[in-house]
């Protein structure tokens, strides 16, 4: 099995996870993962239902933590930190590490005030108008609000919402972005949006993707970590099947099971 493949020996490593095993409770979701995500790269999870993607992406900005149920063995490094070091700080590490939720959830406030909301809590001292045009611009939403920003954000389009929502992370100046599933709940004009504006993204960001599309994940990412899930006398428990550039999971996988999976034969 090819769970601790690094493809991209090259490439700076932002995110590096070292034997990985994440429970909820005594189960034990997710098994051995160790996985190395590369800088300005978009890296893909994909796999069947219950096999650990979302649990994994959760780990790399602490969100897990929010669970009472949830604990992990094995390291987490965020440039070469131990993210669930004591002395780090969770709310500060979410900073640094954003995320994008599968179903667009602007605040009830004004397109402006959806991008200055987090700034402001933090204290932002710069020039807020200047740094509500520039996220805006980066989740190419600019041109479509720009005359509007004071109408509130909850009246966009689902996917005028998702840019709306990438903005309102690219506003706290992360250096990653999560995205679990982000265009699982648009249509498919939108949805090709957001993946050209990944492509835009990655100059600047690394990105980590959950997605159950096979197309988005095979013409978006760089990378792709196959995720499967077996039966055990614990429950299911999922674990990397194997983890390459995207071409090879796609089109020369080296494990029969991702082979099966990308030509959509179970899943
Ligand atoms: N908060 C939680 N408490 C207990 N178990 C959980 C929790 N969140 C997830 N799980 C369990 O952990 C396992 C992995 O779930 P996870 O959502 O990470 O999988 P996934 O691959 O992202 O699935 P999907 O593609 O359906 O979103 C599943 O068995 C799920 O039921």
């Amino acid at each position: 099995m090819t769970t601790s493949m690094n493809p991209a020996t090259k490439t700076d490593m932002v995110l590096k996870t070292d034997n990985l095993q994440i429970y909820y409770g005594k189960f034990l979701a997710v098994r051995d993962v160790t996985i190395d995500i590369p800088q300005n790269a978009i890296t893909a999870f994909i796999g069947p239902s219950g096999c650990g993607k979302s649990t994994v992406l959760r780990c790399f900005n602490r969100l897990n933590d929010l669970i009472k149920s949830f604990h992990l063995r094995g390291q987490v490094y965020y440039h070469g930190q131990n993210l669930y070091d004591a002395s780090v700080d969770p709310v500060e590490v979410r900073r640094r590490i954003g995320m994008v939720f599968q179903k667009p959830n602007p605040f009830p406030k004004s397109i402006y005030d959806n991008i200055a909301f987090g700034p402001r809590l933090v204290g932002y001292k710069g020039d807020m108008d200047e740094l509500v045009e520039r996220s805006l611009r980066g989740s190419a939403l600019w041109d479509e609000v720009k005359d509007k920003l004071k109408e509130s954000g909850t009246a966009l389009s689902g996917g005028q919402q998702q840019r709306l929502c990438i903005a309102r992370t690219i506003a706290m100046e992360p250096d990653i972005i999560l995205m679990d599933e982000p265009c699982s709940a648009l249509d498919p004009i939108s949805t090709l949006k957001v993946e050209d504006l990944l492509q835009e993204l990655k100059q600047k960001y690394t990105i980590v993707i959950v997605t159950h599309n096979m197309q988005q994940a095979s013409r978006s990412s760089d990378y792709t970590a196959f995720f499967n899930v077996e039966q055990t006398s614990q429950g299911r428990t999922g674990f990397i099947v194997e983890y390459d550039r995207t071409e090879v999971i796609f089109q020369a996988p080296k494990e029969q099971a991702t082979q099966a999976y990308v030509s959509g034969r179970f899943g």
